[in-house]
């Protein structure tokens, strides 16, 4: 396949309709990476068109969900067999390590084999309708045409969180996904083409929000928007939708609370506050970017914390010695270094970061690990989602405290809660205003899991059967047995 032609629309590779192309650079060192074509409004027409077609034809979602599972396992095996290719490519667009890369494919592979395996389990409802001459049921059908809008963070792995269900469900679909990291969805196109994804089901539209995501989220022929990236995005999108009523789900930013007690096993809850916060270097929806720690333990747990986020190694996807990455792009540093900019003026401390690391990364978009302490609640790193290697610190005095400071943000995506007291840990759990709560852990997720968040993280949930409900409407089907005159009005013969 050329460089260029890497939009696939009704089973065709084709470059754009203006020959327009971007340039990827790796955002580790800057290098260039490929050329690809990006795509405009009348790219997205002819997809859009592809996948209405495909769809109103009736054989993708006439093909009977168990078949269509199979696909999604063959996808599943695909991905674990190219799994090199695939983990190299995205860390190439992303910067991320390369066994970051690689954890993350096992991830996809995993996703597409949940919903392979959840496709056809579903043979809808009987519903008592109080009466033995009435069959009623609910049956399950897709909900047609989905633009599926994905960020650059995760981009394979968000990507199949929509794909794998939008497929599963016997929808077709565009995808767009972030114009910063396209290879992985190229390969994973191709990749349903080879497993047998019918010409117009699946298509890829390559390009930035404003020219090929928004007249994806305008079209009159898409039934639903699936987004995954920023809150103002998603603002954007949930607006443009609705002005067709079409279906939206919104994956959205996150400013989360880890919650450290006094009691928690001091070790774990240290080295996973590193993670939560540095992982990928912070560019994570989940990133517990919010440490909320028991004033009684803040200098001991803080000083650790300080001492070793000192000692992460910044480095290249293929460096074995780096432990974290740059950031995805020069823009983007730069917002980050605004943001702690502005946290220090408005009276955060910085303790150790807060600048471009010096040296031999200085090619890469790198960023120094960052802990600012002693902040307080209003102020805009305590709000704002920085998507950076920037943790806040917090602290409160008894269980109460820590719920109602966990829980005062507009977002609502995840938390963690370290204690070796199981029952505060639940209850406080239960008391937590967020999508995902770990106890004594941070970021893991599972494909059977429903994941999404509260307030304005966003609408809807992916993956686990909910995941597999957002591609579907319930349709009523009732069947009376015994037709007969209602009497509702008279027969007035021929008057
Ligand atoms: N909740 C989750 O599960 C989750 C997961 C990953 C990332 N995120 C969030 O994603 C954000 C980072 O990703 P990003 O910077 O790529 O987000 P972004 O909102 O800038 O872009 C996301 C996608 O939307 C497209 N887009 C931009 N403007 C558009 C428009 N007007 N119409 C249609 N599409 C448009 C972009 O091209 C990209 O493909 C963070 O806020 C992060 O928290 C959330
Ligand atoms: C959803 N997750 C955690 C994989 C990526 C968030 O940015």
């Amino acid at each position: 396949m050329p460089d260029t032609q890497t939009l696939y629309i009704d089973g065709q590779w084709q470059a754009a309709a203006d020959g327009a192309t971007r340039e990827i650079h790796c955002p580790a060192n800057g290098e260039l990476v490929a050329s690809v074509s990006e795509a405009g409004r009348a790219d997205v027409d002819g997809a859009v068109a592809a996948a209405r077609r495909a769809f109103d034809s009736g054989d993708w979602p006439g093909t009977p969900a168990a078949e269509r599972g199979d696909v999604l396992l063959k996808v599943a095996a695909g991905l674990r067999a190219a799994k090199d290719e695939f983990a190299h490519a995205e860390s190439l667009d992303t910067g991320k390590r390369l066994v970051e890369s690689e954890i993350d494919m096992d991830d996809i592979a995993n996703c597409f084999d949940y919903f392979g395996k959840l496709a056809g389990q579903d043979a809808g409802r009987l519903v008592d309708a109080g009466s033995a001459d009435v069959v009623s049921r609910i049956v399950h059908e897709p909900v047609g045409v989905c633009a599926l809008i994905t960020p650059w963070n995760y981009p394979l792995l968000q990507a199949a969180w929509k794909v794998a269900p939008a497929l599963a469900a016997g929808n077709t679909f565009i995808l767009k996904p972030s114009e910063l990291t396209p290879h992985t969805a190229v390969l994973l196109m191709s990749l349903l083409e080879n497993c047998g994804v019918p010409a117009g089901v699946a298509n890829l539209v390559l390009g930035a929000g404003a020219e090929a995501g928004a007249p994806m989220t305008e079209h009159p022929d898409v039934d639903m928007v699936s987004f995954t990236g920023g809150f103002e995005t998603g603002r954007h999108i949930s607006s443009a939708a609705a002005l067709s009523v079409k279906n939206v789900a919104l994956e959205l930013g996150g400013k989360n609370p880890n919650v450290v007690f006094a009691d928690a096993d001091f070790d774990a809850a240290i080295d996973n506050a590193l993670n939560a916060a540095f992982v990928h270097s912070g560019q994570v929806c989940s990133a517990g970017a919010r440490l909320v720690v028991e004033k009684s333990l803040h200098d001991k747990f803080v000083d650790e914390l300080v001492r070793r986020a000192k000692m992460i190694r910044l480095g290249g996807p293929f460096d074995p010695r780096a432990e974290t990455g740059p950031l995805i792009s020069a823009a983007h540093r730069e917002k980050v270094s605004a943001y702690v900019q502005r946290g220090i003026q408005e009276g955060a401390v910085l303790r150790c970061g807060g600048e471009a690391p010096s040296g031999d990364l200085e090619n890469g978009f790198y960023y120094l690990p960052t802990v600012l302490d002693d902040v307080k609640q209003g102020m805009s790193v305590v709000v704002d989602e920085g998507f950076g290697p920037v943790v806040t610190v917090e602290t409160f005095d008894d269980e109460d405290d820590a719920v109602r400071i966990a829980n005062d943000t507009k977002y609502g995506l995840a938390a963690g809660v370290w204690t070796q007291d199981a029952g505060k840990s639940q209850r406080v759990a239960g008391r937590l205003r967020h999508g995902t709560v770990w106890i004594n852990d941070f970021h893991p997720y599972l494909p059977q899991a429903e994941w999404g968040g509260y307030g304005q993280s966003g609408i809807g949930r992916e993956l686990g059967p909910t995941g597999l409900d957002e591609y579907q409407e319930a349709k009523h089907i009732y069947h009376n047995l015994r037709p007969a005159v209602t009497g509702w009005f008279e027969d007035g013969g021929d008057q």
